[in-house]
């Protein structure tokens, strides 16, 4: 469970470990991960950290021999650990749009790959990877709708190339959730999601930690024998992308910036 010490992972966590789960808790923040760790001990269940930047090639091949070496196997990995930060597209400085792909996309290929060529090339397993509501775009985030877009069709890629040892691959996107992850935001960000994103969704709430945890559960257990290849979105319908255009009254407004000779026929005479 990568980013396992808080939010969707720390959540995810408890459960597996309630359902009989050895679960290894990496991350980066070792106090967070001792944490879970001894919170699911004195639960009665099983499991141990491990200090590990998922970017760090190195550090993610030992990691994966220890947990080989300390559970005995692995038989699933959820990559959820990820995180980014907003800003306009035309403001995106290479460096930071580098980092943030290197943390929503390289570093869960890094870990699906190693834990492969690890343990479940020889035994089978099941992979979940973490995505975000990227369809039609993530405005704001385009940095990281691009990194899990590419994170979705690596699972794709995954889930055709890996069937025959065995091995499932599927996303999974979380619409607006309460989590701690999303407290990070400041303020001003925050009531933006609460009073404009939110209720224009169809089940007009944020989603709750537990409520990803359960689809995590879902598509790591043999319930989803025959599920692989595919994106679970948990997200209450959000429209996301779409949210610009649905703005006003009508979709019209989204035409004001063109000249009228580019505006599409069907406009015509509507202003
Ligand atoms: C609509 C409302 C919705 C409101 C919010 C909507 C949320 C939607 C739901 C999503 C919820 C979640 O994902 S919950 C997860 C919450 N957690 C996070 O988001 C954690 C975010 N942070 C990170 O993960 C990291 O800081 C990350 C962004 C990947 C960068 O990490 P690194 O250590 O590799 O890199 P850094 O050295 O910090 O930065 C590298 C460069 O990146 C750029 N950079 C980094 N942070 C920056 C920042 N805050 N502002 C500008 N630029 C930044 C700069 O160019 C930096 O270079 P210099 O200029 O040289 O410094
Ligand atoms: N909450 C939401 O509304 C949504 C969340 N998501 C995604 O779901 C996932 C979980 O989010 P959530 O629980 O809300 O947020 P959190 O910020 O609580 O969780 C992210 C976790 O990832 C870990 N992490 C981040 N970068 C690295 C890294 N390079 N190496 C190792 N660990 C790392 C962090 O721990 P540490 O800093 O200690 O390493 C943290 O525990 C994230 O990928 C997030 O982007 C997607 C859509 C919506």
């Amino acid at each position: 469970m990568t980013g396992g010490g808080s939010g969707i992972g720390r959540c995810t966590a408890h459960e597996l470990a309630d359902l009989g789960a050895n679960v290894a808790i990496i991350g980066r923040k070792q106090e967070r991960l001792d944490n879970v760790t001894a919170e699911i001990r004195d639960d009665g269940g099983t499991a141990a950290s491990f200090n590990c930047d998922i970017r760090d090639e190195e550090r993610v091949k030992e990691v994966v021999a220890e947990v080989v070496e300390r559970f005995g196997g692995i038989h699933g990995l959820v990559n959820n650990a990820g995180g980014q930060y907003k800003s306009p597209l035309e403001e995106i400085s290479t460096k930071g749009f580098e980092a943030v792909v290197r943390n929503n996309l390289t570093g869960g290929f890094i870990f699906m790959r190693e834990v492969f060529n690890g343990y479940m090339k020889e035994h089978g397993g099941s992979i979940v990877n973490i995505i975000a509501d990227i369809w039609h775009g993530w405005p704001g985030f385009a940095h990281s709708g691009a990194a899990r877009g590419g994170m979705l069709t690596l699972s794709e890629s995954a889930a055709g190339e890996w069937a025959e040892y065995g091995i499932r691959v599927n996303a999974l996107a979380p619409g607006s959730i309460a989590s701690s992850g999303l407290d990070t935001y400041p303020e001003h960000q925050r009531s933006y999601i609460r009073n404009s994103v939110i209720p224009r969704q169809p089940l007009r709430r944020f989603g709750t930690e537990s409520e990803i945890s359960a689809g995590i559960v879902f598509l790591l257990s043999p319930a989803a024998a025959f599920v692989t290849g595919t994106c679970l979105r948990i997200d209450g319908a959000a429209p996301n992308g779409r949210r610009w255009v649905l703005n006003g009254s009508n979709n019209n407004e989204a035409y004001n910036g063109f000249h009228r000779a580019q505006r599409p026929k069907i406009l015509e005479g509507t202003d």
